[in-house]
Parts: structure tokens; C-alpha cells; sequence
């Protein structure tokens, strides 16, 4: 099975890295030099840094080149998925989504933005507790690989399982996606608890309320529990809530120091999916009725509201039952 990476970022560099201990992957980056830097030096020290990359990966720098390949991994940025897929050469290509988010605008998960630019193309999710730099480093790591066609998971699952990398069997394709969508918001969330001192007590409740509000919009839109409580639900937000190592909670410590969004966005290179995701899931859980106060709270930091305000106004909700 050739595989086809969409997008030269950490995640798609490092994934190439997965699938290139199977066989041969075609990568395609939007940065020339991210393109001439794998072929000539096998690496990318634009988002991937101190990784030696297998020969077994070549980039190309046109999505055209893809034609052919038997599985395409999707990991461009959520926002720019519906373009980049407008202009590949698809067919009944099967699509892996890897791109965690929501499309402004549409309030489409990528993998419906997939299946309306690919209505053949059979899709699947990859999503779990994966910062690339450690899966690149071949540490160990699982997670979820969704999937409605179980045959075809099965295929996709056994290509790009290593000695370190496990890939568990889903066909809960929606709760796999809304796992990795929410996550990233809530991750901006527990950044702001870090950077303005909240404390430790306050990280663990909202990654507790977190997981309730991610529960009851998964389960409105038709997601199992069991996703949202596995590797790409509840996995990922443990991991991306803890740790500098996500970009989402980076930029959320930058707001709890009180940085404005505009700043520390216009500062990076890489994609903080939470900040473009927070203002689209907030419409997405009104149309289904469902209350994301964390969220919510979320994008008010975004548009400069006071940490100390939006703190205040979390905590004088009226009291409620947990469940
Ligand atoms: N980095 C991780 O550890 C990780 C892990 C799991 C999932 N993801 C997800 O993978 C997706 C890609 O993230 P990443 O970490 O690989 O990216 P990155 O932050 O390392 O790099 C930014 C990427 O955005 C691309 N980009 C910028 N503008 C673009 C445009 N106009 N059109 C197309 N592409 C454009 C760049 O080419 C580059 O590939 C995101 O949805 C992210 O949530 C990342
Ligand atoms: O750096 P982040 O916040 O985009 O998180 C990366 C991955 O999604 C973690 O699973």
C-alpha cells in the first residue's frame, strides 16, 4: 500500500515516519523548502527538527503527484483541509483524517468537509495522544483509527502499526473526530489556568467539566461514550491539558499571562487549532442545544476578555447537578 501525506507539517512529517517503516510515502508541503529540504536531507527542520527521516519518504510540491497512491493521510491544518482536497486527485482514494477541528463557516468536522469534496472516497480517522515529536522518536504510542468500512481498517491499521505505534479499531468515525476537535479548546482552557495561576485544582476541574461538555456534544451529534472516553477523546484531552509540549495549551498560558490572542497567534509558525475551532464549536453545540460553558469561555479569552472576569462569571453559574 504506497501512502500519500497530505500537508508537511510536524504531524504529516511524523506520520510519514510511521508509514515509511512499511513501505514507500509521498508527502506533499506547501513550503518549497520543506520539499527540497526532505528529498535532498531527509528531514524537515521546519516542523520536525532533529528528526532523521527515512529515504523512503520524497515530498513533492504538487498535490497533483498524488494521483495513484492507495491511502492519502489528511493532516493540512482543519481550516485549509476543504481547499487542499478541492485540488487533489482523490477518486475512491481512501481519506485518513488526521487534522484535529471544525471549519469555519460550514461547522463541518474534516471528515465531512472530506466527504463533500470526495462523495466516493471511503474515510477514515486517525486521532489520539500523539505529540509528533515523540511518535517520531519512535516512543511509544496508541491511537484510534476509525473506520465505517471494518475491512479496510483492518488494512489501513495493519500498514501503518510499528513496534511503538498501535492503532485500536473504531467504526465510531464522528466520535473520533469530535474528541480530537474538542480537546484542542479545552487544552487553550487549562493553558489559561496555567499561565494566570489558578492552580492545580482548577486544571483538574475543568478537564472533568471539559470531558462533560465534550460527552454531551459528542453524544447530540451521535458519538458513543466509549470514543469519547478512549484514546481520542479523553486520552487526548488528558495529554494536550498537561503539557507545554501542546501548542494549544501554550497559547492558552500565553492569555492567562495576559497576552492578547492576536499577539501570540500572529507570533507562531504552527497551527493552535483550538483558537480557530472555539468560535465554530460554540455555534455547532447551539445547534444542537447543547451547553459548553468552558468553551464559551474559551472564545471570550480569545476576543480580550479578562481571565479574572471569566473566571468569576464560570464560577457564579448557578449551581447544577454533576451528571
Ligand atoms: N503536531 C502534532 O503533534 C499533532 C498531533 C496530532 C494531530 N495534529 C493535527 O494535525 C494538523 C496539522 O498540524 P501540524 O502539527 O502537522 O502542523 P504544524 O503546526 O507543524 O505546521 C503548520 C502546517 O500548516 C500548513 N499550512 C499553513 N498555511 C496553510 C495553507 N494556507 N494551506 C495549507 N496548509 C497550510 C503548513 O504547510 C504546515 O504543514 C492539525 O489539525 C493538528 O491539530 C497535530
Ligand atoms: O500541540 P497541540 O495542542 O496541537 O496537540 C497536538 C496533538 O493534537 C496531541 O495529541
Amino acid at each position: 500500500m504506497k501512502i500519500g501525506v497530505i500537508g508537511g507539517g510536524a504531524w504529516g512529517t511524523a506520520l510519514a515516519a510511521v508509514a515509511a517503516r512499511g513501505g514507500e510515502v509521498l508527502l506533499w508541503a506547501r513550503e518549497p523548502e520543506v520539499v527540497a529540504a526532505i528529498n535532498a536531507d531527509h528531514a524537515n527542520p521546519l516542523f520536525l527538527p532533529g528528526v532523521a527521516l527515512s529515504p523512503a519518504i520524497r515530498a513533492t510540491g504538487a498535490l497533483g503527484d498524488l494521483a495513484g497512491v492507495d491511502a492519502l493521510l489528511v493532516v493540512a491544518p482543519a481550516q485549509h483541509v476543504g481547499r487542499v482536497l478541492a485540488e487533489t486527485p482523490v477518486g475512491a482514494t481512501p481519506l485518513v483524517m488526521c487534522a484535529k477541528g471544525i471549519e469555519a463557516g460550514t461547522r463541518r468536522l474534516v471528515g465531512e468537509v472530506a466527504h463533500a469534496a470526495h462523495p466516493g472516497a471511503p474515510i477514515a480517522v486517525l486521532s489520539g495522544p500523539t505529540f509528533a515529536h515523540e511518535v517520531a522518536a519512535g516512543l511509544p504510542t496508541a491511537v484510534t483509527l476509525a473506520c465505517e468500512d471494518s475491512d479496510l481498517q483492518a488494512r489501513l491499521a495493519a500498514r501503518l502499526a510499528g513496534p511503538a505505534f498501535r492503532p485500536y479499531a473504531s467504526t465510531d468515525v464522528m466520535g473520533a473526530e469530535i474528541g480530537g476537535a474538542v480537546k484542542n479548546v479545552l487544552a487553550i482552557a487549562c493553558g489559561v489556568v496555567e499561565g494566570a495561576g489558578l492552580g492545580q485544582n482548577a486544571r483538574a476541574a475543568l478537564i472533568a467539566r471539559g470531558f462533560a461538555e465534550m460527552t454531551r456534544f459528542g453524544l447530540a451529534r451521535g458519538a458513543r461514550a466509549e470514543t469519547l472516553a478512549g484514546l481520542s477523546g479523553l486520552g487526548d484531552l488528558v495529554l494536550t491539558c498537561s503539557s507545554t509540549s501542546s501548542r494549544n495549551f501554550s497559547l492558552g498560558v500565553g492569555l492567562g499571562r495576559g497576552e492578547s490572542a492576536a499577539t501570540l497567534l500572529a507570533d507562531r509558525r504552527t497551527v493552535a487549532e483550538g483558537a480557530f475551532t472555539a468560535p465554530v464549536l460554540v455555534e455547532a453545540a447551539r445547534d444542537v442545544e447543547v451547553d459548553m460553558p468552558i468553551v464559551e469561555a474559551v472564545c471570550r479569552l480569545l476576543d480580550g476578555a479578562e481571565v479574572r472576569a471569566v473566571t468569576r462569571d464560570l464560577l457564579s453559574r448557578p449551581l447544577r447537578d454533576e451528571v
